[in-house]
């Protein structure tokens, strides 16, 4: 079995959302947070599956006033989910296992208690998590994410969902530990494959339609991960401050789904949070640990069969095709270990990369109706969230920073905004770290000589093959 020691060097950078500073793999002085759960070592080696849950909501009113028939069976106890089907006059059950199952009448507070509340502590224990909802639209993915009615009275409301939870959870931790911390937070949301910062200024959002305007671009970090260049990080100090950006954030979504006669269920919103805190070792050295949160809520899965059938929305469909069908390609090629994972081929894979068959802890909430009428979908969303679980990550800790080192960081994140500004305002092109052109004027520089070397290998092979045709 590995030594803690050892795994902390494998490194555990973060998925950066944004360019700012990442915990470093190599610091010596850390130390392992790990708690003694169900990751212990060996199995952190083998990696740990992708946590599924299923979630089907009641049948709505009118769903109840016309007497739509209940095909769907939860029973919460044994994680299963049942399916019943008539085809050709024959009854035919299809059962699935899940990690965890919440029936029609499970509570907001119940699934948050018993699903998401384990995953806010590894938060703040130092992983990266991700949680996804995925379902057909109508299923309840915003009503689990987000929940129903806004804070009133100052009461926090009995269907708030799991990010208002989660932000609660965090801060109450945090204030109750009387912690020293930093938390950041984005919101953006990925429509036709372009990226839109729900946090943007009010007149950056005013171009939202304008096709002139450049999409905000996502960029290689050179670390492997990638970032979006220039996306709003707002800094937060209170819960009711996340509640505020994410009602603005919610608001903005509607207003650019107006101008651009769209819908929530087509296009795919990631909330995140990113919290600093810091430590003190027993000899007095000040570390800095870091947790980051994502929360996705992803386009209707019915985008994947249905889109595209409609006229002129081709682009528009076949873009969110992209988005979910590539989820869907890695989903599939990361179960089946086949050596190629498209993660590159849509900008929600290459964003979420490291939640899926990476070093980050991830839970998929999948949300089913339990009609008769959506039943075609909820066997192919079963079927998905089904196989997901087979998807092994390999969760390691952010390593903690001295806070020495994350000074230092921060001084050289603001030398290279200051010269992106610099090339922004003379126009005068992009600016890529001195590093990172270094090595990539080498990479193309052995690509050229390997090329040429290729090319005297295959004339000579010519040369070759023509003197033995004339012999
Ligand atoms: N578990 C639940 N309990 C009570 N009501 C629910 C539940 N899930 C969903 N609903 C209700 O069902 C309706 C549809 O839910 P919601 O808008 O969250 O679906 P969605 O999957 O996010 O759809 P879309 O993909 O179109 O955004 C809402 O009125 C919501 O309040």
């Amino acid at each position: 079995m590995e030594s803690a020691q050892q795994q902390r060097r494998g490194g555990g950078g973060l998925v950066s959302l944004s360019p700012s500073q990442t915990p470093r793999s190599n610091d010596k002085s850390v130390r392992d947070l790990r708690s003694a759960d169900s990751n212990s070592s060996s199995k952190q080696d083998k990696g740990v599956n992708v946590q599924v849950i299923l979630r089907c909501r009641p049948l709505s009113e009118d769903e109840t006033r016309i007497h739509t028939p209940v095909v769907i069976s939860c029973n919460e106890s044994r994680r299963e989910v049942c399916a019943v089907q008539n085809i050709a006059n024959k009854q035919i059950d299809r059962t699935f296992l899940f990690d965890k199952v919440f029936g029609p009448s499970s509570q907001q507070k119940e699934l948050f208690d018993l699903a998401v509340s384990p995953i806010v502590n590894e938060v703040l224990e130092g992983y990266n998590c991700t949680i996804f909802a995925y379902g057909q639209t109508g299923t309840g993915k915003t009503y689990t994410m987000e929940g129903g009615a806004r804070k009133k009275n100052g009461e926090f409301p009995s269907d708030a969902g799991v990010i208002p939870r989660s932000v609660k959870q965090i801060f109450d931790i945090l204030e109750a530990q009387n912690a020293e911390y930093s938390m950041k937070v984005t919101f953006l949301e990925l429509y036709n494959e372009e990226i839109t910062d729900l946090l943007a200024p009010e007149e950056t959002m005013k171009f939202v339609d304008d096709k002139s305007k450049k999409p905000i671009a996502l960029m290689e970090d050179g670390k492997g991960g990638v970032f979006v260049r220039g996306l709003e990080e707002e800094i937060v100090t209170t819960a009711n401050e996340i509640y505020k950006i994410l009602e603005k954030g919610s608001a903005k979504r509607r207003t650019a789904e107006t101008l651009l006669n769209k819908q929530s269920s087509r296009s795919h919103s990631i909330f995140s949070i990113t919290i600093h805190i810091k430590e003190c070792t027993p000899e007095g050295e000040e570390m800095i640990k870091c947790g980051k949160l994502n929360l996705v809520d992803l386009a209707g899965s019915e985008n994947i069969s249905r889109s595209g059938a409609r006229e002129g929305r081709a682009r528009e469909a076949g873009e969110i095709n992209k988005s979910l069908l590539t989820l869907g390609r890695v989903i599939n090629a990361l179960v089946e270990h086949s050596g190629h994972v498209p993660y590159r081929d849509s900008k929600l894979t290459r964003l979420l990369r490291d939640s899926l068959g990476g070093k980050t802890k991830t839970c998929i909430i999948a949300t089913i109706s339990p009609s008769i009428h959506c039943l075609e979908e909820t066997l192919s969303t079963l079927d998905y969230a089904h196989r997901a679980k087979n998807i092994k990550n390999k969760p390691e800790i952010n390593q903690k920073m001295m806070k020495s080192a994350l000074i230092k960081d921060l001084y050289s994140e603001i030398d290279r905004l200051k010269q992106e500004v610099y090339s922004a305002r003379e126009k005068n092109g992009i600016y890529i770290p001195r590093d990172r052109f270094l090595l990539e004027e080498a990479e193309k520089k052995a690509m050229a000589e390997k090329i040429e070397r290729m090319e005297l290998e295959s004339e000579s092979k010519e040369k070759v093959h023509f003197l033995k045709s004339t012999l």
